[in-house]
């Protein structure tokens, strides 16, 4: 394509927002008007589709749930008063929190006030509040955030190093809709033996976001922690962080959650135009579709040229492969759907991987997301007449222009820049997006039946383990990994046997080896 009609294609499809200052560019993507036409039909249907679900419609039809996440930021679209009146009551519940931890009317024990927060949630309950924070946490927050996401022990002492002398101080968030999530289960359990053995009272320094009736919920409520917050059966966990999951810890970072939803109402509003051209999320999800053949055949590179959004590519892989990556299509036919997506930020991925990208495999297409302003204030020169934000500017037209050279297609979205009401609009662009691709391809993209396997698979292992030592507790002699096996019955199990005493035995558990772990047939286990 010579340079006048790729400027002309460039006009015909751009995108812009007056209200939000919001652009998407999607004429780096190698599509033709055949194929627009040929799509018509599938987003005539998308689109009443997703007019269903947001008028109430069960859009996850396996778990017999609606999807609400649209009427969190327009409460009057729920469908039932009841759901609106949940929705209002919630929002004041969380600013009220936030204005008294912050003025010091609910204050810990022994301290005038709270001045940290240590968020415990993994996934849905995670992500968003990570990303939120690194994008918009004031320089100066009134409270400072911490994360433990994971079961893993070095990291939970290393966050808790951080917290030791602060604990006094620190306000406790578990989060978790189900409030029966391992990772999250251990993190809390954790995290409150490190209060008892500073003689704090954890309740005083607790609260949980999670379902009502949640094990968590009961466990909140039977401890008499500071208080809960509702998590609703019709928010997903990766389409939570515009509720109390991502609200209440961006309130009390300071962050306006007003603004956040206002963002997500304005995006709403434009992604809910029943026209192609028109709808930014339609827009997506018409390049997604003619670069993956509508397969996933490409992945989808996302490069924030913004710091402040390196999280942006973590938190949309849950929100996109999670709701894409199904096995299943609604009428049950196996179809293996799904987009990958990584990335971290440009410019600095133009060091690591961008090779690749330009000349390497041909198997995605990138997604840059470009800042118009680059700092609060002036730049000072780095050469005559030019800034950083100059350079940083500069790289990311030309990796657009290196990529689309050599075939590799790019959408550019572009903000005025990260503040809340962008931050909520780009949630809602792209929660809008992967709902109206789930509807294309015809996934249920609310539900996630693939994790299940891998968390009942670990239940089983710990329950292998429990078995493991009870049989070693009642021997006397040293037993081969094939006797410990054969003595739980389960003879198939030797490797999964076999990595649990590596993993005990690394651990001080008592465990004495003879042996050789490099040769597992060589091994003689006993306890002592
Ligand atoms: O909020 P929770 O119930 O603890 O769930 C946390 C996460 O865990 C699960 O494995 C799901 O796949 C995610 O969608 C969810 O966000």
């Amino acid at each position: 394509m010579d340079a006048a009609t790729l400027w002309q294609r460039y006009q015909d499809w751009l995108y812009y927002h007056e209200g939000l200052e919001f652009y998407v560019d999607i004429s780096r993507m190698r599509f033709d008007e055949a194929f627009v036409e040929a799509m018509k039909p599938r987003f005539a249907k998308a689109f009443e589709d997703m007019a269903a679900l947001e008028k109430g419609a069960i859009a996850n039809p396996d778990e017999d749930r609606m999807v609400g996440h649209y009427w969190l930021r327009h409460s009057q679209l729920a469908p039932t008063a009841e759901i609106q009146q949940e929705i209002e009551d919630t929002l004041v519940q969380i600013e009220t929190f936030a204005r008294k931890i912050h003025s010091g009317d609910i204050h810990p024990p022994d301290a005038a006030k709270f001045t940290d927060i240590l968020s415990i949630g993994i996934g849905g309950s995670a992500l968003g509040p990570q990303f939120v924070a690194e994008a918009l946490a004031p320089s100066s927050p009134p409270m400072e955030i911490h994360f433990i996401d994971n079961s893993d022990p070095a990291g939970i002492d290393a966050i808790l190093l951080q917290l030791e002398d602060k604990l006094a101080s620190t306000l406790v968030i578990a989060i978790s809709k189900s409030g029966g999530t391992p990772e999250t289960r251990n993190g809390t359990i954790e995290v409150q033996k490190a209060f008892e053995s500073q003689s704090r009272n954890f309740a005083a320094h607790a609260i949980a976001i999670t379902s009502k009736g949640s094990k968590l919920d009961q466990q909140a409520k039977a401890e008499g922690w500071l208080t809960t917050f509702p998590m609703f059966d019709w928010i997903g966990g990766r389409t939570s962080e515009l509720s109390a999951v991502g609200l209440v810890d961006a309130a009390l970072q300071g962050i306006d959650i007003r603004a956040m939803l206002a963002g997500a109402k304005e995006m709403d509003e434009a992604t809910r135009i029943p026209d192609i051209k028109t709808n930014p999320a339609a827009l997506l999800a018409l390049s997604w579709y003619s670069a993956g053949n509508g397969k996933g055949e490409k992945d989808m590179v996302v490069l924030p040229y913004k710091d402040s959004l390196l999280l942006f590519s973590r938190y949309l892989q849950q929100l996109v492969m999670e709701s894409l990556g199904k096995e299943k299509d609604l009428d049950g036919n196996i179809v293996h759907q799904g987009i990958a997506v990584y990335g971290n930020k440009g410019s600095t991925d133009q060091h690591a991987y961008v090779q690749q990208l330009r000349e390497g495999v041909p198997n995605f297409f990138a997604t840059l997301i470009e800042v118009l302003e680059d700092r609060q204030g002036n730049s000072p020169e780095i050469d005559p007449g030019v800034t950083s934000g100059d350079y940083l500017s500069g790289f990311l037209q030309g990796t657009r222009k290196a990529l689309y050279e050599n075939h590799r297609d790019s959408i550019t979205v572009t903000i005025p820049q990260v503040n809340p009401r962008t931050v909520g609009a780009l949630i809602a662009l792209y929660e809008r997006a992967v709902g109206l691709y789930g509807f294309l391809v015809n996934v249920n993209a609310y539900h996630q039946p693939g994790v299940e396997a891998g968390k009942k698979a670990a239940a089983d292992i710990l329950a292998l383990q429990n078995q493991v030592m009870a049989v070693l507790k009642s021997q006397k002699q040293a037993s081969s990994l094939v006797e410990l096996a054969a003595a739980i019955g389960q003879p198939q199990e030797v490797e999964a046997i076999y990595k649990i005493i590596r993993h005990l035995a690394a651990n001080h558990r008592g465990i004495h080896i003879e042996g050789s772990l490099g040769k597992p047939s060589s091994l003689k286990v006993a306890l002592g």
